[in-house]
């Protein structure tokens, strides 16, 4: 199975289920890989042919920026939605890490597959 991943896409957000949490923005991470079958796009070199990384990642900047949910479970079910949806993803994985969120971790968060892997 092909992917196109997108690694360490660091996007601000309000997130959290705290009082304090409401009032600041904080930054969170995604890992993501998608299903997707890339010899098309090497076939002909034709960057219109691919699942496009760069107009996958200006789409959830511009989804999470706004998004205030508690959770981060409910983001990362937006998010895997989003690309399922828009970008025709038959199927994904996506991390979502809540960096020093947790004193003595270096990230805490949640790991989604949906869809079915070709
Ligand atoms: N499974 C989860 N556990 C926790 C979450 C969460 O979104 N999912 N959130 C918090 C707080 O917001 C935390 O990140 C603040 O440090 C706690 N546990």
């Amino acid at each position: 199975m092909d992917t196109v991943f997108i690694e360490d896409l660091r996007i601000d957000a309000v997130i959290g289920i705290y009082d304090w949490e409401r009032r600041v923005r904080q930054t969170l991470s995604f890992d993501i890989e998608m299903a997707f079958d890339n010899t098309v796009p090497a076939g002909s070199d034709d960057i219109a042919l691919t699942l496009n990384y760069k107009d996958v990642s200006k789409r959830l900047i511009g989804y999470v920026e706004a998004s205030s949910f508690g959770l981060v479970e409910t983001l990362a079910e937006r998010c895997a939605a989003i690309i399922r949806e828009e970008f025709g993803v038959g199927w994904v994985r996506l991390k979502l890490s809540k960096p020093g969120a947790v004193r003595g971790a270096k990230a805490v968060g949640v790991c989604i597959e949906r869809g079915t892997r070709p």
